[in-house]
């Protein structure tokens, strides 16, 4: 076939173009998807915007079934669709949470209730959608030492510091594990090993919502502030699109507005906020290609490296730096130095008189 020159092929091209690109693959047919939609009808959710799909690029995502205005709801699920720790509370684990000394955290309650219900199999009543859950992730804790060793050094030392943060969670909670045998005829530790809480680590953070909970006596005092939105945490992140999301008290029901508009069969997105490549990759697990809030980490002993090795005062500089929290985070984003950046660069090159003026 001739290939058209005008205008209307020009479009239609591009439109081609856009919808093999974005286009997802329709995942509802799939048994889990089926088994989950029922779960979420008789916890009173029902969807008619939007349908799990499969897109290039992303991965999982939900698609939309019609075109989403602007300021549209595109989500409003039941409290009673949402894992809390009120829902942990409310469950067998409840009485051993309140009687544990010192009190779990709720992060640790979130995480021990996902291990356990994943324990119970067909048993849980939440097995719908903890089948529909990854059974791996690619945050940095998750991957090889080896692959770790790759990544330029001010990710690779967040990277080590956070699977140090995630053994200590898992080292600090094996006491709160040993008192919960009574509930298990399998021993404890096979249950609640260190792949088991690792796993829920990642799902509790790659996946939960912002949702404050006041304080409670039976949990230490770290922020009360996850919930697993089942559904709604199919939605993908683009750092180009606006959303509203919070729990509404007058409907009990966790509700997502898009400030953006959608057209029929594209990809639904949010934003899980302003975050640059590292962050993502730290705390999701992927990078977003296009991002605007890209940077380049730059390490002290990077800048040290390009200034006078003669400088006498560079050690003194350097705790300056340290003390004021001003010796990590320092970036190179698409509008040039950072503000913190210069500052630190700033300090680093003034003369021994100047430096003598600043203290
Ligand atoms: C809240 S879940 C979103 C649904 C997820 N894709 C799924 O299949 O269950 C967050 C995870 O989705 C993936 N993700 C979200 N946005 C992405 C994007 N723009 N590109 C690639 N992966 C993304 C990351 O693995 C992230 O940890």
């Amino acid at each position: 076939m001739k290939r058209g020159r005008g205008r209307t092929s020009r479009i239609r091209r591009q439109k081609l173009f856009r919808s093999s690109v974005s286009r997802g693959v329709n995942e509802s047919c799939k048994p889990e998807f089926i088994e989950f939609k029922k779960w979420l009808k008789g916890r009173k959710f029902e969807d008619t915007n939007l349908i799990p799909a499969c897109f290039p690029g992303t991965g999982r995502g939900l698609m939309s079934k019609t075109s989403l205005q602007e300021g549209q709801m595109i989500i409003s699920l039941p409290e009673s669709c949402l894992l809390t720790t009120d829902t942990v509370i409310r469950s067998y684990l409840g009485t051993y949470i309140a009687k544990c000394q010192p009190p779990p955290s709720p992060l640790l309650a979130l995480c021990t209730f996902l291990v356990s219900e994943k324990h119970a199999g067909d048993q849980s009543l939440w097995k719908p959608y903890l089948d529909i859950l990854p059974k791996a992730y690619t945050c940095p804790v998750c991957l090889e030492p080896k692959v770790v060793n790759l990544f330029p050094e001010p990710l690779k030392a967040k990277a080590e510091e956070q699977r140090a943060r995630v053994q200590g969670f898992f080292s600090s909670s094996r006491d709160f594990f040993s008192s919960l045998q009574p509930l298990f005829s399998e021993a404890v530790e096979n249950i609640f090993s260190y792949s088991a809480l690792l796993w829920a680590w990642c799902t509790v953070n790659t996946r939960a919502v912002y949702m404050k909970h006041g304080q409670r006596k039976c949990f230490s005092p770290e922020p009360d502030t996850y919930a697993l939105a089942p559904y709604l945490d199919l939605l993908n992140h683009s750092p180009d699109v606006q959303v509203k999301a919070a729990f509404n008290e007058e409907t009990r029901c966790y509700e997502v507005r898009t400030a953006s508009g959608c057209r029929k069969h594209e990809q639904v997105f949010i934003c899980y906020g302003p975050h640059d490549n590292q962050r993502l990759l730290l705390e999701y697990g992927f990078v977003s290609i296009q991002n605007p809030h890209a940077c380049v980490y730059v390490s002290a002993d990077l800048l040290v490296k390009y200034l006078p090795s003669t400088d006498k005062q560079m050690n003194k500089k350097i705790s300056i730096l340290k003390d004021h929290d001003f010796i990590e985070n320092l970036t190179f984003g698409w509008d040039g130095p950072s503000w913190r950046l210069l500052t630190a660069l700033k300090l680093l090159c003034l003369e021994a008189e100047e430096l003598c003026m600043t203290q």
